[in-house]
């Protein structure tokens, strides 16, 4: 037991960088990690929020334990009179998924975004001191992806100054939303709105389903849960639910009004905002996902990376500290660096990016309250590309985590399983991830056609103002360090994403109509949207080396996670990379030998580096990334905890397993 605690510890002291400097890097700011680290203290110490083994537990265990949770939460916000930033801190160590996600998360914005003033005085008090809890009830059993496919009705009825809200199908049924399955007083409800005998498509309206005396549903609202989901915990602790309306009435000005309304005579009227700001709220909700691909995929590199300094196979006998023969630590096999360094590198390439996207989603917002509405189309694809892009590399990349652990990772006990089962969904939720790329290629398609009207692209596109050059560049790496030269980097990528772009704009003016080309060219138009996401994460990453980086080491330590993240992504892309004549066959294998490298001086650096993500053993909740590496001992303890190990003979014995012995053994006897 000590000699693991003190492996760790000599990992520790290898590391060539100030990790508590590191730590107000990753955290963002000297503030930032000073609130989040007292609340991360905070939750951990206090046995309210102690986390049960959630895969043990009946689901409806689990959903009221996640509803004891919520309440307690709301109790401690009050009573030590947090500010919205430690509240929104306090929810997110507390990492217990419930209702409140969805509240805070959906709701409240969804508010924000697409109510009008006086609407938003009237509802957000309500739902910031909880007086009601809300949800997000777009998606229906028939329909998700396609908003604009929606089939419930809003129906404005004129005698009675009222909308009626129907489900006219059991496809037009929602279906998804979290929190509506038992919890939920209100909803924000999207329908199609019908006012005169015309159909306007797809509004918001507030409805209340549910009374808040006695929590039945209100007249005419059928709501329940829609089952359980994948994994044992995770997302079991939610109800998401389902919703059918039979003509429902609410009064007209609970339809959200910000971008159009209706009037006492029925008549429709747009205003001067685009119809699009109608899905500010998944805008939004993108932006904050992709910090959260950060965070769920840094939890796991965590794991993964202390137990593979702990594990050991194999290998010509060492001697520790003690001079003790001991095999070989997992981590210093180059395969598993390879699989796992760049998982690393990718935990801090999305933390930056999220960051940036942070700042893009304010600036956004600065500019629509003052009606300039010309960077939306960029936050929409930025959005919507990123959080395609950082959702799917952080669930594959989490679980790869789990095989990087071997069988341990695969016991509830290592955290995994229900990290993987709780972050998995988000490549559905909030956009398909697929349906996302394709909004960044229309995006990119678009702005290519621009280019020949003279119109310069801006922010994430002005490297295509140099299609020229950059459709013809060669590459100028001779030798392997040639690759740690930003600039030579930014270039392949940029000119890998524009020869993607430019071959598929080109292909489709060989069909017959924009819509055939579309669909036939799909696959290749998310390969040129990966492309153009994956440089902007690149570019983000290089800009933010280019700050002014304080802390002994630390930047060095951010340079070689920069270029194995860059040069990892070259290696897993190769093709399109020579494909596009990019980047040569020689330079590619210059590439791979500087990765190699690299691996090797990040080694030393890779405990501290995940021990700067500043995680509490609490909010790991991994006996194989626990900060002392104290493993074994506390798996056996673990397994005694388990509900088969409450009995020395199990229940089942008598009934099962013993008549089956006697008859076998008096068949044997015959
Ligand atoms: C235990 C441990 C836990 C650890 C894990 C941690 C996880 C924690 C997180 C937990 C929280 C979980 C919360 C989950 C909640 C989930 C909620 C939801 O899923 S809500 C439902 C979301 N639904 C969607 O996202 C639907 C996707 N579909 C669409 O957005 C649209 O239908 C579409 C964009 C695909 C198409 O729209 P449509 O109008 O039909 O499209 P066009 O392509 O014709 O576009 C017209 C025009 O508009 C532009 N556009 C589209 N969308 C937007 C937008 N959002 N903002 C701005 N502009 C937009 C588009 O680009 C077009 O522009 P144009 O100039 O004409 O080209
Ligand atoms: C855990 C969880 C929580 C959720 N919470 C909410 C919530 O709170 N509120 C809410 O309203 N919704 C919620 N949703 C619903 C979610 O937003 C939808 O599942 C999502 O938008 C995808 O829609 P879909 O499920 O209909 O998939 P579909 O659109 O049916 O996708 C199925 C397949 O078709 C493909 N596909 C679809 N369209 C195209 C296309 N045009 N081109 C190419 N391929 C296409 C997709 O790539 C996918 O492979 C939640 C979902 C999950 C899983």
């Amino acid at each position: 037991m000590e000699r693991i605690m003190d492996h760790l510890a000599h990992e520790r002291s290898k590391a060539q960088f100030s990790v508590e400097e590191m730590k107000i890097i990753w955290a963002g700011s000297l503030h930032a990690f000073q609130v989040s680290d007292r609340i991360a203290r905070l939750v951990a110490s206090d046995p309210g929020f102690r986390k049960d083994n959630r895969a043990v537990l009946s689901r409806k265990e689990l959903f009221k334990s996640a509803l004891r949770k919520a309440a307690y939460v709301w109790k401690r916000i009050n009573e030590l009179a947090l500010s919205e930033e430690e509240a929104s801190w306090l929810r997110f160590y507390v990492d217990e998924l419930a209702y409140a996600y969805i509240h805070w998360g959906m709701f409240v914005p969804a508010i924000k975004g697409s109510a009008t003033e006086e609407q938003q005085q009237k509802w957000l008090p309500l739902a910031n001191n909880m007086q009601i809890i809300g949800t997000y009830a777009q998606t229906e059993l028939g329909h998700g992806s396609n908003v604009r496919g929606l089939e419930t009705t809003a129906t404005f009825d004129q005698e009675t100054d009222e909308f009626i809200i129907h489900s006219p199908t059991l496809t037009s049924s929602k279906w998804w939303p979290g929190g509506l399955g038992k919890v939920a007083t209100h909803a924000v409800v999207y329908a199609r709105l019908i006012t005169d005998g015309q159909d306007y498509g797809v509004h918001g309206f507030l409805v209340q389903i549910r009374s808040l005396d006695d929590h039945f549903p209100l007249p005419g609202v059928t709501v329940g849960d829609i089952g359980m989901k994948f994994g044992s915990g995770a997302f079991n602790s939610i109800d998401n639910g389902f919703l059918r309306f039979n003509h429902v009435r609410i009064p007209r000005n609970q339809m959200l009004m910000k971008v159009s309304r209706v009037t006492r005579q029925g008549k429709y009227v747009e205003s001067n905002v685009p119809k699009q700001l109608l899905y500010g709220a998944m805008v939004y909700v993108r932006q904050i996902i992709v910090a959260d691909a950060s965070i769920a995929l840094s939890r796991a590199v965590c794991i993964a990376t202390r137990y593979s300094a702990v594990r050991r196979q194999f290998g010509p006998p060492h001697e520790d500290e003690n001079g003790k023969g001991v095999e070989t630590q997992v981590i210093d096999y180059k395969t598993q660096q390879s699989r796992l360094f760049p998982l690393l590198a990718s935990a801090y390439a999305f933390r930056f990016v999220g960051e940036w996207l942070k700042w893009l989603y304010t600036d956004l917002i600065q500019k629509l309250e003052a009606n300039d509405f010309s960077t939306l189309p960029e936050a929409h694809a930025c959005t919507a590309g990123l959080k395609s892009l950082t959702t799917s590399a952080a669930a594959d990349g989490i679980k790869e985590c789990w095989k990087l652990c071997g069988g341990h990772g695969y016991l509830s006990s290592s955290g995994l399983p229900e990290l993987y089962a709780a972050f998995v969904p988000a490549c559905t939720y909030e956009g398909d991830n697929i349906v996302l790329l394709l909004q960044v290629s229309r995006f990119l398609m678009k702005t290519i056609s621009q280019l020949q009207t003279g119109k310069k692209p801006i922010g994430t596109t002005a490297y295509m103002a140099h299609v020229e050059h950059l459709i013809q560049c060669r590459c100028t790496v001779q030798k392997a360090e040639d690759w740690l030269n930003p600039s030579v980097i930014l270039e392949a990528f940029e000119a890998r994403a524009i020869r993607l772009s430019v071959a598929c704009a080109e292909n489709l003016t060989k069909f017959a109509t924009p819509l055939q080309g579309f669909s036939e060219l799909s696959p290749d138009l998310v390969e040129a949207a990966v492309a153009h996401c994956q440089l902007i994460v690149v570019s983000k990453f290089i800009e933010k080396l280019q700050q002014n980086i304080e802390g002994n080491g630390v930047k060095q330590q951010l340079e070689t996670l920069c270029n194995i993240y860059c040069l990892n992504l070259i290696h897993k892309h190769l093709g399109d990379f020579l494909s596009t004549g990019s980047i040569s066959p020689k330079q590619a294998s210059l590439a791979s030998d500087q990765l190699r490298s690299r691996y090797s001086k990040l080694r030393s650096n890779v405990i501290a580096l995940v021990d700067a993500f500043n995680y509490t053993d609490h909010f790991l909740g991994s006996v194989l990334g626990r900060y002392d590496g104290n493993v074994y001992p506390k798996l056996y303890e673990e397994a005694w905890k388990d509900p088969l190990n409450d009995s020395i003979v199990p229940d089942g014995y008598h009934e099962y397993i013993q008549p089956l012995l006697k008859q076998q053994l008096q068949n044997a006897r015959l």
